[in-house]
């Protein structure tokens, strides 16, 4: 109940009583005048009414107070409150009815507001809906596109990267220049090496060393990891092949001890590397050429401590001493055994009695590493008249002293291994620059190598790399050393001489000819 409801009952009660006090006191008038004998005890009844009057009396006045305040409670809070919400608060009662009619008109106007904007609402979802549908088969069209797109520029860098190797392996054919490719071997804990190298197309390294920037090497090609032995064999063909027109060239595996020279030069288990490839490849000019009774030759050469051995010899402890022709400029091992190969399986026994005798041991890096350069000297011999040949050359793994934690015995073999591979470096260095002179004479792998690595020489290096992190640094210094021999020209110009060697294989072929005429003639 509200204080003014309260008040209005509590009026209404006193009411009530004055009327039965006054009822009561003309009943009394009636009583006095037919009683008289109970006048005293009427006279103290009607003290006791006066004195409960007064009392009422006195309720009454704080009633009236209690109301006078809450009037004015009233009047105040009508004037905090809006007009419209109480509009009539100073009246004595303030009907819940008024305040809800008050209320009413705001309410239906937010009732409508809330409704608009539930339409709205209704119709941004529908329009949103609409718009990421079209949006979504507007971007689905321009991926489409995209994707086209990016495949034709694929297959158009493709094409241009095939075209710009052929362009630059015309260059190098024309100026002589080395040939340089890469290959990482796949990590021998079966690890991920994509974090620390990384494969840009077919021709470019990029190593990532954690603490400095990434380091970009190009070369004429790369072999990561995954790649087979079998795709080098195009790469290598060419200079396989270039034998046959009379060249000497080589071919070297160089890199760390333990990076895969070894598995490159001789395959896994003896088969199905480069030597082996070569050879088959000798074996085919030998089929096709049938009228000029070419027989491939070998020669094994070991270069342990800066001594020549022989692995084909009987004495494969001899020292051979290396001479240099002079008229010819060949260079060659006094007394080496030049081995005829009858047939593929033939070549495949010889080798295997070369391996036997290389020296190897093993190294904290290398279970089987080898300890010396190993050279395979392959040649055509027969009536067509050219005495190319071709050095596989799969040299001893360059490496730290303290790396490797080598002692004694192997701390002297990496010392020579070490110094014959800057000799060879060297010798790239100065081919590079176009010094006068070339120090082929610092080492007797460079002396040895000589004929492939002159101005009528043919080169091809392969940097050996392992994807391992702690191999690094070794990793980087390696392909630098690539990078810088891809700079090197060999020959001015290579017209010259392969006009002179057609000339000859014309020549020869002609004198087949009059053989047979004369043959026939008889
Ligand atoms: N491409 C490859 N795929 C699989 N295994 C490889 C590959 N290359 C090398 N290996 C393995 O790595 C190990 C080291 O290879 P390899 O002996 O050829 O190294 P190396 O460079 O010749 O070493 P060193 O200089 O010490 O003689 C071998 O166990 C070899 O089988």
């Amino acid at each position: 109940m509200n204080p003014c409801d309260r008040f209005a009952t509590s009026v209404h009660q006193l009411e009530n009583l004055l009327s039965n006090w006054s009822t009561y006191i003309e009943d009394f008038s009636l009583k006095d005048i037919q009683n008289n004998d109970n006048h005293l005890y009427l006279k103290q009844e009607n003290d006791y009414l006066k004195e409960k009057l007064a009392s009422l009396q006195r309720s009454l006045d704080f009633q009236k107070e209690e109301f006078e305040s809450l009037l004015d409670y009233s009047e105040k809070l009508e004037r905090l409150l809006p007009k419209k919400v109480l509009p009539n608060l100073s009246s004595d009662s303030i009907p819940m009815e008024s305040i809800q009619n008050a209320h009413r008109p705001l309410l239906l106007q937010h009732k409508d507001m809330i409704k608009s904007w539930k339409e709205e609402l209704k119709v941004l979802r529908n329009n949103f809906a609409t718009s990421v549908e079209s949006m979504y088969v507007y971007l689905f069209h321009q991926l489409g596109g995209l994707v086209e797109t990016f495949h034709c520029h694929q297959i158009q860098w493709m094409k241009h990267s095939q075209e710009n190797r052929r362009l630059h392996r015309y260059i190098q054919e024309w100026k002589g220049n080395i040939r340089v490719v890469a290959r990482i071997r796949p990590s021998l804990l079966g690890k991920d090496c994509t974090p620390l190298l990384d494969f840009i197309g077919d021709d470019m390294i990029t190593c990532r060393p954690f603490n400095s920037n990434p380091l970009s090497f190009t070369f004429d090609q790369v072999f990561p990891p995954h790649l087979p032995q079998d795709s080098l064999y195009e790469e290598l063909q060419p200079i396989i092949a270039s034998i046959w027109d009379g060249f000497h060239s080589c071919i070297m595996a160089y890199g760390p001890t333990g990076s895969g020279k070894t598995f490159t030069v001789f395959g896994p288990d003896g088969k199905g590397g480069v030597v082996q490839l070569a050879i088959q490849t000798l074996f085919d000019l030998v089929l096709e050429n049938n009228e000029l009774n070419l027989v491939p030759t070998i020669s094994m050469l070991e270069i342990y401590n800066e001594t020549v051995r022989d692995l084909l010899s009987e004495d494969p402890l001899a020292n051979l001493e290396v001479h240099e022709d002079t008229t010819t400029g060949d260079v060659f091992a006094k007394g080496a055994v030049e081995m005829e190969m009858s047939h593929y399986s033939d070549a495949l026994r010889i080798i295997q009695s070369g391996l036997d005798f290389r020296t190897t041991s093993a190294t904290l890096l290398n279970i089987s590493s080898s300890r010396s350069h190993l050279l395979c000297i392959l040649k055509l011999r027969g009536d067509h008249g050219n005495t190319g040949s071709l050095y596989i050359a799969d040299l001893a793994g360059s490496e730290r002293v303290t790396h490797s934690h080598t002692q004694s015995e192997r701390l002297d073999e990496t010392k020579h291994i070490n110094r014959s591979l800057s000799s060879l470096a060297d010798v790239f260095s100065a081919l590079r620059n176009q010094q006068p002179h070339i120090p082929y004479r610092n080492s007797r792998l460079t002396f040895l190598l000589r004929p492939a690595l002159s101005k009528t020489g043919k080169a091809m290096l392969i940097v050996h790399v392992s994807p391992e992190e702690e191999e690094l640094s070794e990793t980087i210094q390696t392909l630098r050393l690539g990078q810088r021999a891809r700079d090197i020209e060999l020959r001015p110009s290579k017209g010259q001489d392969s006009s002179n060697i057609l000339l000859r294989r014309q020549i020869s072929l002609l004198r087949q000819q009059l053989a047979d005429e004369r043959n026939k003639s008889k």
